[in-house]
């Protein structure tokens, strides 16, 4: 006999799904486990989809809690002693210094030339990689761990972000020419859009971003977020850290944020995004 779940489903339900996702278990060993149990599969599928897409609607306003970085002035990430310069509270936002040493970020643009593809972005009804026409740009991903530079940034920008290594994303390596951009957009997953269970079903919701600049940028090219209304100038090495998905699970409208159109030269950044559970390789 199969039973169906109402609306107010069981918070020992959820907080043992959520459990499961943290332990790394697939979303569909979840499901099984559920209906093993005697939910019907639509109503496991239904439960289990709505923990990630986020247990709260964002009809409420985005409670601001307590940032996983460390509050110190100097962190010590994993090898490397670096230097938050600037803390915007809300948004949350830290501008940090010297993420990465010039020498590793010439590197890490050579490493990304010969993998170069133009960007996607996600459609949002599939949730397949289409063409993008809001971002002109170049990019390619490595993965976690891929070769010890690799390696040893991936666990630096975990530690600092104080997220597991696990729940990082690979890193994003983006190459913009002259005139190259990314208009406004939000790194989290759009909740609602059909599209997003796809990305949610492994490793949940992005939860914070680290951008590193790899250059410095000769004009134009900074990263706009537009709500507070601050910008930030390429300078090598350094990287801003932004948090989207508090712990009750909303996401702050007030991270919109774009890349400015570069004027002149070439602009190099990484991308690293958080998740909330751990990613399967
Ligand atoms: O290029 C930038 O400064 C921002 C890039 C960005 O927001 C992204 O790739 O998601
Ligand atoms: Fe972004």
């Amino acid at each position: 006999m199969t039973v169906a779940l109402g609306i107010s489903w069981k918070s020992s339900i959820k907080t043992w799904i959520n459990a499961s996702l943290e332990q790394g278990h697939s979303v569909e060993s979840i499901i099984e486990s559920l209906t093993d149990d005697g939910l019907d599969k639509e109503a496991a599928t239904s439960a289990v989809h709505a923990l990630l897409r986020g247990e709260m609607p964002n009809t409420s306003s985005y409670e601001y809690d307590p940032n996983p970085v460390l509050p110190d002035r100097i962190i010590h990430a994993h090898d490397r002693a670096i230097h938050a310069l600037l803390r915007v509270e809300q948004p949350q936002l830290i501008l940090f210094d010297n993420v990465l040493s010039g020498d590793e970020c010439d590197q890490i643009i050579e490493m990304s030339k010969s993998r170069l593809q133009p960007s996607a972005t996600i459609d949002p009804a599939t949730g397949l990689f289409e063409q993008a026409e809001n971002r002109a740009s170049e990019s390619c991903t490595f993965w976690l761990s891929e070769n010890p530079l690799i390696d040893v940034v991936d666990r630096r920008i975990s530690a600092l972000m104080n997220c597991p290594l696990e729940n990082g994303e690979g890193l994003q390596v983006v190459r913009y020419r002259t005139g190259g951009q990314y208009l406004h957009h939000f790194d989290f997953f759009p909740p609602n859009d059909p599209g997003s269970i796809a990305h949610l079903t492994d490793g949940g919701q992005r939860t914070a971003t680290l951008i590193v600049y790899l250059n410095d940028v000769e004009a134009g090219g900074g990263t706009s977020f537009s709500k507070p209304g601050i910008s930030f100038t390429p300078r090598k090495g350094q990287a801003v850290y932004f948090r989207y998905f508090n712990n009750l699970g909303q996401l702050d409208p007030a991270t919109e944020h774009a890349g400015l159109p570069v004027g002149a030269g070439e602009k190099w950044i990484i991308n690293k995004w958080m998740r909330r559970y751990p990613i399967s390789r």
